[in-house]
């Protein structure tokens, strides 16, 4: 199985376990949420280790091992992305798995198992129309990024909050949304394989200061992302200069 199927597979078996946990009705709230990150990342680091043992694993829900520093190929996954919004029975949650290859998010995939989809960097849907203006920003509906709100108002667009960097992502890949911009906080398991999905669509990724994306680094902490239509990346990175001069 290549490495994109192998991903494709994963994320999707493990939002369909996910998905198992939910209606059992035995669990719920907070305590649903932990046992979610728990279930998907059992199931997707023993099916990791058994299919590419000689690769390194980064997982939101691991402890993180400092041998993966010295790998070229290492899978950063983050079995439940959007907890709350799992745990609220939303569908706004995804579950991610990427390969990435000597830092660059090569390859992953995005399942959205409320909507019964799964996005994969081997088979990215084109690019949508441009949709009628405003445009449709994405952010958080927990915490809301300072640069997104600043930047929304700028392009007189509409803000859409949602929960779930994956969930985010894929509305940009969709087409439902034009510019998810985060800034204030996220690890590399939030964009890694969202990143790989939005990238071989053909989508604008880089930090939010223009600079590339950069995954096992020492420290996972990856603050901020800009996901947009081509289009739109020049005009928003200037206004983020401009609020940060
Ligand atoms: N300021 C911040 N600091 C750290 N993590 C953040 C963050 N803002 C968002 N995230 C993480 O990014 C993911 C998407 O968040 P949001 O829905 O608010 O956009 C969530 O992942 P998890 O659900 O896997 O914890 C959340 O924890
Ligand atoms: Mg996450």
């Amino acid at each position: 199985m290549s490495d994109a199927a192998l991903a494709r597979h994963i994320a999707e078996t493990a939002g369909e376990l996910l998905l198992t946990l939910q209606a059992s009705g035995l669990i719920q709230g907070k305590a649903l949420g932990r046992a979610g990150d728990r279930v998907a990342n059992a199931f997707i680091v023993e099916a990791l280790r058994q299919a590419r043992p000689d690769d390194a694993l980064l997982s939101e829900e691991e402890a993180a091992d400092p041998a993966r520093l010295g790998h070229s190929r290492v899978w950063i996954v983050d079995p439940l992305d959007g907890t709350r919004e799992y745990s609220e029975g939303r569908s706004d949650w995804a579950v991610h798995v990427a390969l990435a290859i000597d830092g660059v998010a090569a390859i992953g995939a995005v399942a959205l198992p409320a909507l019964s989809l799964t996005l994969g960097s081997d088979d990215p849907p084109p690019i949508a129309c441009a949709g009628e203006a405003p445009l449709r920003m994405l952010v958080s509906r927990s915490r809301p990024a300072a640069h997104a709100v600043a930047v929304a108002e700028a392009l007189a667009a509409e803000l859409v909050p949602m929960g779930s960097a994956g969930a985010k992502a894929m509305a940009v890949v969709r087409g439902e949304a034009d510019i998810y911009l985060h800034s204030g906080g996220q690890y590399e398991w939030d964009s890694c394989a969202p990143v790989a999905v939005a990238r071989a669509a053909g989508l604008h990724v880089s930090r939010i200061d223009g600079s590339p994306l950069v995954y096992n680094r020492e420290d996972p902490y990856l603050p901020d992302l800009l996901i947009c239509r081509k289009e739109h990346a020049r005009r928003v990175l200037d206004l983020v200069a401009r609020i940060d001069a």
